[in-house]
């Protein structure tokens, strides 16, 4: 691995909520540079928990997890706030702020990078408001940076939420079922959009998508966990029926 390059290297993780009732039962892969990883599974195999343990909104059991180099594992306080800067994050119900605007929900991705005081008085320098409205012009929303981020649609909504991600500046990004509230038409132009954006940037780009077929058409590597295991590991031509039916179980469906 080139050593400049952004990458999440995960290595035998492991999460229990309840001691001795392993969630993720030792999950080892990494990305690296310019890659879509889609991770498919059932509901309740770990997916998001596979995403909190990274962006480390929760903490793993044992295992390791590191971003282009630096492992965040026992990483707490300060530092923890520092290395958190390199993970972007985009939610399934978009979590913008309703009642701010379209470009003080973007700011708010550089929070990370600001003293309290600024971050609590939102005093944010030139530099970053300038970023911002960049960002905004590139995922097509210059024309709505003072818009309530409640008069938006789902679509731009997500839009907000990427150029938020995007404005931290981050090693990877990690989206947890991005486009679940979106109608089809909309769920293909913000996929189009996060692997645009991320292979630009050569930043990895980490999927939880429960739409296998989006997933396959989007990413480069589809990574499949079935009861906290990773059972497929692959290129979307080499997922197979019979891979399908190890991840989710039974076979009617696929018919
Ligand atoms: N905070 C928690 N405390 C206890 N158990 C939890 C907690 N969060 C998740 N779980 C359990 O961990 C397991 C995995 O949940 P998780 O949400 O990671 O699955 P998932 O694959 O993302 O599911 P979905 O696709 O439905 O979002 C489930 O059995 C869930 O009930």
């Amino acid at each position: 691995m080139n050593d400049s390059e952004r990458s999440l290297r995960i290595e035998n993780l492991v999460k229990e909520y309840v001691p001795g009732k392993p969630v993720l039962k030792g999950i080892s892969f990494e990305v690296v540079g310019r890659s879509t990883t889609a991770i498919i599974g059932p509901s309740g195999t770990g997916k998001s928990t596979l995403i909190r343990c990274i962006n480390r909104l929760i903490d793993p059991t044992s295992g390791n997890i590191s971003i282009s180099g630096l492992d965040i594992t026992g990483l707490s306080g300060k530092d923890l706030r520092v290395a958190r800067r390199r993970i972007g994050m985009v939610f399934q119900e978009f979590n913008l702020v309703e009642r701010l605007s379209v470009m003080e929900n973007v700011l708010c991705g550089r929070l990370g990078y600001l003293p309290v005081w600024r971050a609590w008085l939102r005093r944010f320098p030139k530099d970053d408001i300038e970023r911002a409205f960049h960002l905004l012009d590139s995922v097509g929303l210059i024309d709505f940076a003072n818009a309530r981020a409640d008069s938006l649609s789902g679509g731009q909504r997500q839009r907000v939420g990427i150029a938020r991600a995007l404005m931290q500046d981050p090693h990877i990004l990690l989206a947890d079922e991005p486009t679940s509230s979106l109608d089809p038409k909309t769920s293909v132009e913000i996929m189009e959009l996060l692997t645009k954006v991320c292979t630009d940037r050569q930043i990895p780009l980490l999927i939880n998508i429960h739409d296998v077929t989006l997933g396959k058409r989007f990413a480069d590597r589809v990574i499949g966990m079935s009861k906290g295991h990773v059972v497929f590991d692959g290129t979307p031509d080499a997922l197979e029926p019979r891979h399908l039916q190890e991840i989710y179980g039974g076979k009617d469906w696929l018919q």
